[in-house]
Parts: structure tokens; C-alpha cells; sequence
């Protein structure tokens, strides 16, 4: 099949080089022109475990990528992978979305087949037909309405797994106003729906688009009660790790997404719940628990901090931050927890030495003034404390040596040897 795929960030990019892997010609249209000539000449222009290779294979054959709107045309469906950020209230800032849909619209114009459309970003309910659905139609010709067609198919991918969790998947959603849009994307999955653990679910779009932020409140709610309980479970004295493993034993709650800690990070679990909690609002209703699912996660970096506080005099100490992106296996910094430690850390006048495997680059972007290690050991060379913080591989391996004092605060609960440490704290536990 011919797709076109407008957007190469995380997503569009990933799904690019899946469905090329799968045996579709794929055409990413991207304003950035430095991702297109990345894909292009075979680069991956994202950290993605599986991306590389397949970008590699693909490239210049079934995977291409362009700056111009006008290769819509020669493919049958188009899927939107533009952002869907947060604007300054919390509220869904669709104007990426606009624009896009716009020049989709223009380019449509001159094309005379059937044309589907498909929703991939995260978007609330209604924004597929009110919003996406009447901008194409409206900057096509007159006609337009009859020809194009509008479907919402939500992501759930996670980054680091992205490439697996798109040909792998759990479930795969389709939200469509006729069976012509259903069957399109049937065949456009046809590979992955071929396997037997991929449940499909058929609706329509208004719930396809719920369908993702009710998934995403699910997950970060969860997370946040697993941190309420344990910070309980710590000022008990209790290990939390202990607890929750035991309760995850019960089928109802499952022992995934079991890990407290520093909270949850990402370009997506904050602005879907904030863009969640705004909707409702919008739509007249309080989301109380949605607001202290936040609330709880906002406080887990300021706690960390007053826990290494209670060891270390922060004001002047030389402190190592181990790992900087917002979950392990990424260069993604979007909400990582790492940048509100290193915000509060520098707030109580402390001097930070970061370190991370491959997302130091985003970082100095956003901190250029901060020090910067070529390896975790000697980020902690001289430090006076250090705070784990994202749980990379590797870090349970460290050698804490080289630390004037070796105060270490674990955010994640790596499983480190503590033996020689002078204090081993977690954050909850
Ligand atoms: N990142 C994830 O793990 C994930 C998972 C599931 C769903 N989503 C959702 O998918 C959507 C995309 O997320 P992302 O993380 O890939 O975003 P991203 O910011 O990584 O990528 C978006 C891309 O769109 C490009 N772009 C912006 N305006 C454009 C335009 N007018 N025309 C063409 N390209 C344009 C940008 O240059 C960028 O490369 C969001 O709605 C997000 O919530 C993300
Ligand atoms: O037990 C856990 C599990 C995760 N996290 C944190 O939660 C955040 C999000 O992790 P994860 O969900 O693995 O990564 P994302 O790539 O943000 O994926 C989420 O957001 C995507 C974008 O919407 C969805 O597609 C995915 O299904 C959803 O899991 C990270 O900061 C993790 O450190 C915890 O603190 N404890």
C-alpha cells in the first residue's frame, strides 16, 4: 500500500520504518529538512532501539522522505503524526495540527481518487471531525468531503520499545465513520494483526480519541499511587518495593508499572492528563483524582532533593545526577523528572555534574552551563553526593570510589551494591 506519513518525530518516524518493514511504500512529509535528509541517506534521526537498521534497509527504496506536501497525492492514505502539545494553561494546543491539516487540504485539491486520512496524534475527543475533518476539507476543493475520508487510530507505543511496541502490540484501535476507512486500515495492519496476542478493537472515532488519554490516565495514575504509597510505605519504614510486588500478585492490578520512585516523565503522560483534566473542565466537569495524580508527581523531585538535603549540606556541595532522560533506553528529555532534580539542586546552590548515556546532548541544549561527564564514574569523581535518577543499564554496576562522600539517593530503586556507600537512601523505601 502507498502511505504517507505527515510528521517525523518519535512517532511518525517509528511507524515509517515499521510499515516500510512490513512491505508498504512509505513517504514521510516533514518541515524539519535536516530529519529528511537524515532519512534519506539511511540515518536514524532518532535514539530508538531496532530504528537504525530498519531505516537503514528501507531508505531510498520502500522508505523515502520529503519536504513537499504534494507527495500525498501518490499514496492512499495519509496518517498525522504532528504534535499535539500543551499550551500554557494545560489546555491541547491544536495549532500544529491546523497547519498541517491545512496543507494537507492544498494538496489534496489536485488529487481525484478517494483519499483516507488518518489521526494518529493524541487529540480529544471531537478534534478529528470538528477540527482535523473540516480544515482538509475546507483547503481542498469544493467536493473535497465526498473524496476524503477521516479515520483516528491512536498510538500507544512508549519510547525505547517504540519499534517493538508498533509491530508487537497489545491491542490496536481503529475509530472510523464507515466500513470503506475500517477496511483501508485493516490492510494498512494487515502484518500485525496477523498475531494472535494483537486484540483489535473497531469503534468509532469519538471513542477511539478517548480510548488514548483514558489509557494514558490509567498508567500515570497507577504510577502515582504506587508513589503515595510509597512514601507511606518509607515514613513506616517500610520497603515499598516489597509491598507492591505482593499486591501486584493479585490478577486485578498486575505487577506492571509496579515501580515508585521519581514519577513520571515523557512527552506524553504529562500533557495527555493535563489536556485530559482541561477537557473535562471544558466539558463541566472537576477531575479531582486527575488533579492529585499530578499533584503527586510533582512533588517526587522536590522529595528527592530534601532527602539527599537531610545527608549532604546542598549549598556549595558537588553533586552527580546519573541519568538525564525521562525512562532508560532514550535521549528523550521532554518532562524528565532528572531536569526538575537538577532545577532544585541548582535552586539550593548546589554545583551538578551530569552524566547520562546518550541524552547529554538534549540536555546541553537546555543546560549549557552545566558540567558535563564522559562517563558516570567520573561524574561521581570528587562529588559530595549523587542521585540516581534515571535507570539506565549499567548504573547497578557503578563504582562509587571516586565520591568525596559517598552519599548516594536512588530515585529508581537500581539495584546497586550499597555495602561501601556511607548512606544508600531511596526515595521511597
Ligand atoms: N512520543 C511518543 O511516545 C508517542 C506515543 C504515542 C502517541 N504520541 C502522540 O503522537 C503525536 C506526535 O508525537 P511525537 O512524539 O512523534 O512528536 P515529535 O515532536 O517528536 O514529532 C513531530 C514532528 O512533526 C514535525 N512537524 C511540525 N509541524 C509540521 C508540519 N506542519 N508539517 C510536517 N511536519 C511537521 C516536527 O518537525 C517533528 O519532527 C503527539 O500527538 C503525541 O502525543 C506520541
Ligand atoms: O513503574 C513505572 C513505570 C514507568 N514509570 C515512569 O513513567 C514514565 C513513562 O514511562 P513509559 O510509559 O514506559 O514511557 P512512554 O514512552 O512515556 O509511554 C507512555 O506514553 C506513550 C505516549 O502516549 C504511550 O503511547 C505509552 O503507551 C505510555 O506507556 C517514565 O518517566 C518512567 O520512568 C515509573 O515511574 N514507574
Amino acid at each position: 500500500m502507498q502511505i504517507s506519513i505527515i510528521g517525523s518525530g518519535y512517532v511518525g518516524t517509528t511507524i515509517a520504518a515499521c510499515l516500510a518493514d512490513v512491505g508498504h511504500d512509505v513517504i514521510n512529509v516533514e518541515i524539519d529538512e535536516d530529519i529528511v535528509e537524515s532519512i534519506n541517506a539511511g540515518t536514524a534521526p532518532i535514539h530508538e532501539p531496532g530504528l537504525q537498521e530498519r531505516i537503514a534497509e528501507h531508505a531510498g527504496s520502500r522508505l523515502r522522505a520529503t519536504t513537499d506536501y504534494d507527495a500525498v497525492r501518490e499514496t492512499d492514505v495519509t496518517f498525522l503524526c504532528l504534535p499535539t502539545p500543551q499550551a500554557d494553561d494545560g489546555s491541547l494546543d491544536l495549532a500544529v495540527m491546523e497547519a498541517g491539516a491545512e496543507s494537507l487540504g492544498e494538496a489534496l485539491a489536485e488529487k481525484s481518487d478517494d483519499h483516507l486520512v488518518v489521526v494518529k496524534s493524541t487529540v480529544l475527543p471531537g478534534t478529528t471531525e470538528e477540527v482535523v475533518a473540516p480544515t482538509v476539507v475546507d483547503a481542498a476543493d469544493s467536493g473535497a468531503d465526498e473524496r476524503i475520508s477521516f479515520a483516528m487510530n491512536p498510538e500507544f507505543l512508549r519510547m525505547s520499545t517504540a519499534v517493538t511496541d508498533f509491530l508487537e502490540p497489545d491491542k490496536v484501535v481503529f475509530g472510523t465513520a464507515n466500513d470503506a476507512a475500517t477496511a483501508t486500515l485493516r490492510e494498512v495492519y494487515a502484518p500485525i494483526l496477523e498475531r494472535e496476542e494483537t486484540d483489535l478493537v473497531e469503534t468509532d472515532i469519538r471513542e477511539a480519541e478517548l480510548i488514548k488519554y483514558a489509557n494514558n490516565a490509567f498508567l500515570a495514575s497507577k504510577i502515582s499511587l504506587v508513589n503515595e504509597l510509597g512514601n507511606v510505605a518509607k515514613e513506616y519504614g517500610a520497603d515499598a518495593y516489597e509491598v507492591l510486588e505482593a499486591v501486584g500478585l493479585d490478577d486485578r492490578i498486575s505487577k506492571r508499572f509496579m515501580r515508585s520512585g521519581l514519577g513520571w516523565g515523557g512527552s506524553c503522560f504529562p500533557k495527555d492528563v493535563n489536556a485530559l483534566r482541561a477537557g473535562a473542565r471544558e466539558q463541566g466537569y472537576e477531575p479531582e483524582l486527575l488533579d492529585a495524580v499530578v499533584a503527586v508527581n510533582d512533588r517526587q523531585p522536590r522529595r528527592l532533593v530534601d532527602a539527599l538535603a537531610e545527608h549532604v549540606p546542598l549549598e556549595g556541595a558537588r553533586i552527580a545526577v546519573l541519568g538525564l532522560s525521562f525512562k532508560p533506553n532514550t535521549d528523550d528529555i521532554r518532562k524528565s523528572r532528572s531536569l526538575d532534580v537538577i532545577d532544585h539542586l541548582r535552586a539550593a546552590g548546589a554545583a551538578v555534574v551530569a552524566y547520562d548515556p546518550v541524552a547529554m546532548d538534549n540536555v546541553r541544549e537546555r543546560y549549557p552551563d552545566l558540567e558535563y561527564a564522559d562517563t558516570a564514574e567520573s561524574a561521581l569523581e570528587g562529588a559530595d553526593g549523587a542521585v540516581l535518577a534515571t535507570d539506565w543499564d549499567g548504573f547497578d554496576d557503578l563504582s562509587f570510589d571516586g565520591m568525596a562522600r559517598r552519599v548516594v539517593v536512588d530515585g529508581r530503586r537500581i539495584d546497586i551494591d550499597a555495602d561501601e556507600l556511607e548512606v544508600y537512601d531511596g526515595l521511597t523505601w
